[in-house]
């Protein structure tokens, strides 16, 4: 018994550290990523977070307890209110209109990764949900804090990916990865091996994903 949200990047490492250091994580760091690669991300990532909206909508509906249901609706407002709001205005920069954003058709990563996240929500229970939301909430925040750890990284005007960093590294998203751990470290306190394998599964097939949305993007097919 009693395990904690680093059992959980511990048991994949490998998957862990591919979605960190993606090719597509490390060129918007030094600012060389392809610009159709980005601008193909930031829409399929507009699409995205509508459905993990929606995820951590459900979230608050699995809630039991008022500190459960604060929890989801603080995962709710991180999307809605911090990254949906600078992603438009993104978007806009990159000249991309809002209408142009929900006419897009999705894509197959996109589609692949926000339904299994729903669809393990709706068949297990709060803990399922959090832990298949993890690698997304978690994972970006460690995303701008390993960049920023690099001698590579290039912050400022000089690298038109800035904002992005910027926005993950932010104290806003950073808290929200701070509260979620603790969130997830004392459920997992209670686990069992039997159930920890299971919600593992989950964390590495959500991890993943994330590595097959990061290639999208780099292969531009969002
Ligand atoms: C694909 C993806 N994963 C995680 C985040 C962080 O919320 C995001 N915006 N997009």
């Amino acid at each position: 018994m009693g395990y904690c949200f680093k059992d959980l990047t511990a048991t994949c490492q490998e998957d862990w550290r591919r979605y960190i250091e993606h090719d597509f994580v490390r060129a918007l760091g030094t600012g060389t990523l392809d610009q159709n690669a980005f601008r193909c991300y930031l829409q399929q990532d507009y699409l995205f977070l509508i459905h993990f909206a929606r995820a951590y909508a459900l979230a608050a509906y699995k809630s039991r307890t008022l500190s459960d249901l604060r929890q989801a609706k603080a995962g709710l407002s991180t999307i809605l209110d911090t990254e949906l709001e600078l992603h438009i205005g993104f978007c806009r920069e990159w000249g991309i209109s809002e209408t142009d954003l929900a006419a897009l058709p999705e894509a197959r990563e996109t589609l692949a990764y926000t339904r299994y996240v729903l669809e393990a929500g709706h068949r297990g229970d709060l803990l399922d949900l959090h832990v298949a939301l993890a690698p997304c909430l978690i994972g970006y925040a460690e995303i701008a804090a390993w960049l920023n750890e690099q001698p590579t990284t290039v912050r400022g005007a000089a690298n038109p990916f800035d904002a992005w960093i910027t926005l993950y590294e932010g104290p806003e998203f950073q808290q929200a990865m701070l509260d979620e751990i603790a969130w997830l470290d004392a459920r997992l306190a209670e686990v069992g091996p039997r159930r920890f394998q299971e919600l593992s599964q989950t964390f590495s097939e959500a991890t993943r994903l994330e590595v097959d949305f990061w290639q999208m993007g780099l292969d531009q097919r969002g």
